[in-house]
């Protein structure tokens, strides 16, 4: 499996987003998060990612979800790791790869984002731990999910 991280921090009622800019997911918005470096924990890759991406710095993410995906015709499978953290630090700037913004809670763009998202994300702002198993045909077209 492909171990990817996928992060988001929250404050008061609002989530902060990117927009990605460039490469997987270009053009949705989505937490921050990427691939899981040799050498690195999960955890550490999600802290990592969320600073290079956005600049803020989190201490203590809090693991909210596993999410597998799966694409037809693609052996491989991604392993991506949800996190959570209602504390960080710094300010969250635009990079090269996302430009961030804060979303009040019930203002999530979901016709902006990867299509799984409307089965998951009521779960994670419900603070509900939560497994999928998500086979996706092409970028947009899911074809199964299973959702725990
Ligand atoms: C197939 C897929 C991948 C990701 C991803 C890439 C890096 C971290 O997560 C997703 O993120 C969301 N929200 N849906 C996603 C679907």
């Amino acid at each position: 499996n492909k171990l990817l991280t996928l992060a988001f921090v929250t404050r008061k009622s609002e989530v902060l987003l990117g927009l990605k800019k460039k490469g997987f997911g270009m053009g949705r918005w989505n937490g921050f998060g990427g691939k899981v470096e040799k050498g690195e924990t999960i955890s550490e890759a999600a802290k990592r990612e969320m600073q290079e991406e956005c600049g803020l710095i989190v201490d203590d993410f809090k693991k909210v979800g596993l999410l597998m995906f799966e694409f037809v015709g693609d052996p491989q499978l991604l392993e991506v790791h949800v996190f959570h953290s209602e504390t960080f630090r710094g300010k969250c700037i635009e990079t090269e790869e996302m430009r961030p913004m804060w979303y009040p809670l019930d203002g999530v763009p979901f016709d902006q984002m990867w299509p799984d998202d409307y089965l998951w994300f009521p779960h994670f702002l419900a603070r509900n731990p939560f497994f999928g198993y998500i086979t996706f045909q092409g970028m947009d077209n899911i074809v199964q999910s299973c959702l725990k």
